[in-house]
């Protein structure tokens, strides 16, 4: 282990972002520790939630205070309110209270969801937010939470995030077709930024390492928007993983385009959640790769490279 490698506390294990984070940490020259559900239950309370975070950042002696962690089951959060406000919108300002307790920056993730998609174009850091339903609501609690318990934070934005492992759309669809089915249907009128989970580890070790180097640089501070270049909708991107499963002699399946209302679903989403990100790419220096790109790197470690024409 490297003696001077910086040392990164993580919020979360098992989950997309967790898992990455973890995965990547060596090829950064970081050091990351985790801690996860059942060891720590975010719901549980709140007392309990600092405490036992208290104890296990300190111990690490970490520099940076990472949280992945969050209630991502968009529906579910429909019947689940309170849950979903406890693990969202509450545990990520006790988080950065630690953090500042340790005089340390706190890195949170938050999401698209906060916007309700009504305006054009790509969304800035500052637009108004008016989150659709439970899941964006809590999380836009959680972001104010973090904000006001230390200025010294990063909070990222992110959208439509897939990866190699845990649950997400790239997964669900290689998944429908490997069942059998040959034709599905899919949103043609929800428009975002799929982004690869890879890609935002990278991206926040970059920011943990700038607010190490420079803790009383403000601008390095508040919200950045960090999803991958480029833009689609749901059956675009749909149709993108099938394109890629083919070249890879996977099953795939015909998309057919469906409006929301066609695919009746019980917490309403954003039409429009595409996020600039020159902010992050400015002050960063963070440059998300095109997310068709990503996506390969993505479906090669699912189903294999991609076969040669013979
Ligand atoms: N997934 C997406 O499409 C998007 C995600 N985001 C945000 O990115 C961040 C990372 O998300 P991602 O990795 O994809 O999410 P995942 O759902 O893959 O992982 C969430 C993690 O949170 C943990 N968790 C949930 N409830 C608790 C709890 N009560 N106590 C402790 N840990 C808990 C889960 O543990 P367990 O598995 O054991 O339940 C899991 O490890 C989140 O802030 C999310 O809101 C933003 C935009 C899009
Ligand atoms: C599986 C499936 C989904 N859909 C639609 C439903 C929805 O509008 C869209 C995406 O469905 P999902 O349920 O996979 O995605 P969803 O849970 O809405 O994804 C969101 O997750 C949270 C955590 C975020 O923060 C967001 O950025 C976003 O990634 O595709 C179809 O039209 N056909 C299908 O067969």
């Amino acid at each position: 282990m490297n003696a001077h490698a910086l040392k990164i506390f993580v919020i979360g294990a098992g989950g997309q972002l967790s898992t990455a984070l973890e995965e990547r940490a060596e090829q950064h020259g970081t050091t990351v520790a985790l801690l996860g559900y059942p060891e720590l239950d975010l719901s549980a309370s709140p007392e309990l939630v600092e405490t036992q975070i208290f104890k296990a950042v300190s111990a690490f002696g970490a520099q940076i205070l990472v949280n992945a962690a969050a209630y991502t089951a968009v529906d579910k959060a429909e019947d689940e309110p309170e849950l979903a406000q406890a693990i969202n919108g509450v545990a990520p300002g006790i988080i950065a209270q630690v953090a500042a307790r340790l005089s340390i920056p706190c890195i949170h993730v938050s999401t698209d969801y906060v916007f309700d998609g009504t305006a054009e174009g790509y969304r800035k850091e500052d637009d108004p937010t008016s989150p659709l339903g439970v899941y964006g609501q809590t999380k836009l609690s959680g972001e104010m939470a973090v904000a006001a318990a230390t200025t010294d934070h990063a909070i990222l934005r992110t959208a439509w995030v897939y990866a190699p492992f845990g649950a997400n759309f790239v997964k669900t669809m290689l998944r429908l077709a490997s069942e059998g089915r040959t034709e599905l249907g899919v949103v043609a009128d929800q428009y975002g930024c799929p982004t690869s989970v890879l890609d935002i580890a990278d991206a926040i070790f970059k920011v943990a390492s700038n607010l190490n180097a420079k803790p009383d640089d403000a601008t390095l501070r508040g919200i950045f928007h960090l999803v991958g270049a480029g833009e689609a909708n749901w059956a675009e991107f749909a149709r993108a993983i099938f394109a890629g499963a083919t070249l890879r002699g996977a099953p795939s399946a015909a998309v057919k385009d469906l409006t929301s209302a066609e695919y009746p679903t019980k917490a309403k989403r954003p039409f429009n959640s595409r996020l600039d990100t020159s902010k992050i790419k400015h002050i960063h220096n963070v440059t998300m790769p095109d997310w068709k790109l990503s996506l390969d790197i993505v479906l090669d470690r699912l189903i294999g490279s991609k076969k040669s024409a013979s």
